[in-house]
């Protein structure tokens, strides 16, 4: 059993991703819904250092508005380390510093990349050597998409979003991301989308009970096809975000007359991706996108999972 940090400073980097397809099947026994999902991780970080302390202690800073994150113990950082330093029987504790880039409450994972992060800053910190399997379970415990950060790249997510296996992509996507100045709860995005199929006496989305991520999703992915991406981009969830803040549909049907080659909102929203053939395209997009007065900034995938930067 370690008790005591070997390092002074570990400094991890863990991205946000995109859902280039979600679709959402049945409520489980635990009340999570049986989603199909195909995950791309995105070239927007979460920069988390982590030293040694007594007790367990999370700041931020960065280039989003990270007034709204708590930093008390139900920060998900501060849960993942805990949750190992329990796994491992650590008696020590860790103060964190992240440098948030991705957009909080954004559909974008950043929480979930500041978890992952963390699991593997305190693992290396405290000399924990746990295995990459024992750290993507602890991982999946903590969130759904929490895994999927550890991973990275491109990959499938099944149950709640966290049985991952990886998937063959080639070349690199450039999107444009409208952020909005407000968040959107998961799980009311999710409440909304149940509420709506009550309403609509809808079972659950036509492609059946087991959701499944559609092939054309994979082989676009495969052959690195924006052209063809775009044109399969889907997310169950989407229309329950625009019910819940109509103004996105507007930012869809903008983006999407400026010649996007798909869009979608990413995950439970409310960021809405849109997808360009090139860099040059997508400068042009997000110069227009900016003049019609959003916020926009420009991101590339797949890109690497969650890696140490440096350690000392
Ligand atoms: C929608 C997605 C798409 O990747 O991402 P975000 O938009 O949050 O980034 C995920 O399903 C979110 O993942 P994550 O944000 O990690 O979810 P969790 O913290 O585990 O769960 C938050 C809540 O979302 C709902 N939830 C989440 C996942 C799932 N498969 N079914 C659900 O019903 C539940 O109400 C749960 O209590
Ligand atoms: N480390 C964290 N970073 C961001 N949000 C966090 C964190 N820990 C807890 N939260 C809470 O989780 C919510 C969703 O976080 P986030 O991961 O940014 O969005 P999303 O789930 O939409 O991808 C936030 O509104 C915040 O209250």
């Amino acid at each position: 059993m370690t008790t005591e940090a070997i390092l002074k400073h570990v400094h991890v980097r863990a991205p946000g991703k995109i859902n280039v397809f979600l679709k959402v099947g049945e409520v489980m026994d635990d009340g999570y819904h049986d989603v199909a999902t195909a995950y791309q991780a995105i070239s927007l970080y979460e920069d988390v250092h982590a030293y040694p302390a007594d007790d367990f202690s999370v700041s931020f800073s960065g280039s989003v508005d990270v007034s709204g994150v708590p930093t008390d113990t139900s920060n998900l950082a501060i849960r993942a380390a805990k949750a190992l330093a329990r796994r491992t029987g650590y008696r020590g504790g860790v103060r964190l510093e992240i440098e948030k880039h991705v957009p909080v409450a954004g559909g974008m994972g950043g929480g979930s990349a500041d978890a992952a992060a963390t699991l593997l800053a305190c693992d290396a910190l405290w000399g924990t050597e746990r295995s990459r399997d024992d750290l993507l379970a602890l991982a999946a415990r903590l969130g759904a998409d929490v895994p999927f950060a550890l991973l990275g790249g491109t990959a499938v997510g099944t149950g709640r979003g966290d049985q991952l296996s990886s998937a063959l992509a080639k070349g690199q996507f450039e999107w444009v991301l409208a952020l909005a100045d407000f968040g959107m709860s998961t799980p009311q995005v999710y409440q909304e989308l149940d509420a709506h199929r009550a309403r609509h006496i809808l079972d659950i989305s036509p492609s059946g009970r087991q959701p499944t991520v559609d092939a054309a999703v994979l082989q676009a992915l495969r052959a690195g096809d924006a052209h063809l991406l775009g044109e399969v981009l889907y997310n169950d969830l989407q229309a329950a975000a625009l019910q819940l803040r109509p103004v996105l549909g507007e930012v869809l049907e903008f983006g999407d007359s400026q010649g996007a080659l798909g869009s979608l909102v990413s995950g439970s929203g409310p960021t809405i991706a849109f997808l360009a053939a090139d860099t040059d395209d997508a400068v042009e997009l997000q110069v227009t996108l900016a003049s019609y007065g959003l916020k926009v900034i420009r991101a590339h995938g797949p890109v690497h999972g969650a890696r140490i930067v440096s350690q000392n």
